[in-house]
C-alpha cells in the first residue's frame, strides 16, 4: 500500500503538483488519469523516487520516504518493478538476458536460478518459445509482455506502468491491461498505472485518480464513474461519442 499525503511539487516558480493526498492499495490496478500536463508523470516519478516533493509525505507499506535512510531507499527502489512507456528493452540482448537484468543488477543467484527465475516469470506472461530471440524479432505486444516479465521477475511490491498500452491495437491493449490486472492480484502487487487509455479506465480501473492542473480533481472506481456528476471528469472521459453511449448503456441497464 502507498499513502500520499498532501504532496507539493515545483520546478522553479512552478508548482506542478499542488497538494495531492490518495491511496494506492495492495492487490489493485490504481491508474492515474487527466490531460496532458495535468502532472500524471511528474506524480508518477514522485512516486518511483525520482522526484522529492517540497511538502508532504509519501508512505509505502508503514514506511515514509522521508524517514528512510540510504539503505532503506535502496531496498525500496528494489521492491519496485517498472513498465516504460516503449518497453524500453535493451535491443542487444536477448529476451531471456533482457528479463534477468534485474536479477543481475540486484539478486545474489545463480546464472542457472536466473535463468530458470526468467523463464518462470515468461512463461507467466504466456510468452514461449521466444527467450532467445532479439527484441527486434517479436511484435510490440510480445515487447511489453518482455517488459512485464523484467518488471516482476524481482518479486516487486510496487509495480509502476507509464502508458502500457500505447502503440498497441486495442485487442492487443486488452490482453496486455487483463495481465497486468491479474498479476497484481496473483503477486499481490501495489499497482499504479499512469493512463489515457479509456478502454483500461472502464476495463481494469479498481481506483483511478483524476488529476487536473496539479490537483486531485476525483477519485473512485469504474462503476463509480460512470455515475459522476463532476464536470471536469465526464467531459474528460467521455469526450468522445462512443464513451458516452457506453456509459449511457450502462446507466439505462440499471447499474
Ligand atoms: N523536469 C521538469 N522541469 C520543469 N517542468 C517540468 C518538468 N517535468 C514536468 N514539468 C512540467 O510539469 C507539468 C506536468 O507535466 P507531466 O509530464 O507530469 O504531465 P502529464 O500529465 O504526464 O502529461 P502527458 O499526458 O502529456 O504525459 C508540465 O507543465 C511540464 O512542463
Amino acid at each position: 500500500m502507498i499513502i500520499v499525503e498532501d504532496i507539493h511539487k515545483s520546478f522553479g516558480d512552478t508548482e506542478v503538483l499542488k497538494g495531492i493526498s490518495t491511496c494506492f492499495d495492495k492487490g489493485k490496478t490504481n491508474l492515474i488519469i487527466g490531460q496532458s500536463g495535468s502532472g500524471k508523470t511528474v506524480f508518477l516519478k514522485c512516486l518511483l523516487g525520482l522526484h522529492r516533493p517540497e511538502q508532504g509525505k509519501i508512505v509505502y507499506n508503514d514506511r515514509a520516504y522521508a524517514d528512510m535512510d540510504e539503505d532503506q531507499r535502496t531496498e525500496l527502489r528494489q521492491e519496485m518493478g517498472m513498465v516504460f512507456q516503449g518497453s524500453a528493452l535493451f535491443d542487444s540482448m536477448t529476451v531471456i538476458e533482457n528479463v534477468m537484468f534485474p536479477l543481475r543488477m540486484f539478486s545474489k543467484l545463480s546464472k542457472n536460478e536466473m535463468a530458470e527465475r526468467a523463464s518462470i516469470v515468461l512463461e507467466r506472461v504466456n510468452l514461449v518459445d521466444a527467450n532467445n530471440k532479439l527484441p527486434s524479432e517479436i511484435s510490440g505486444g510480445m515487447q511489453k509482455r518482455v517488459a512485464i516479465a523484467r518488471a516482476i521477475v524481482n518479486k516487486p511490491k510496487y509495480l509502476f506502468c507509464d502508458e502500457p498500452n500505447s502503440g498497441l491495437d486495442p485487442k492487443t491493449a486488452i490482453v496486455i491491461d487483463n495481465l497486468i490486472h491479474e498479476i497484481t492480484q496473483e503477486y499481490n502487487i501495489t499497482t499504479i498505472i499512469n493512463t489515457h487509455d479509456m478502454n483500461s479506465v472502464m476495463e481494469i480501473g479498481e481506483k483511478i485518480v483524476f488529476l487536473k492542473d496539479g490537483y486531485k480533481e476525483w477519485e473512485g472506481t469504474n462503476k463509480e464513474i460512470f455515475k459522476t456528476d463532476n464536470e471536469a471528469v465526464t467531459n474528460f472521459v467521455y469526450s468522445s461519442d462512443l464513451f458516452k453511449k457506453v456509459r449511457d448503456t450502462y446507466l439505462k441497464e440499471g447499474n
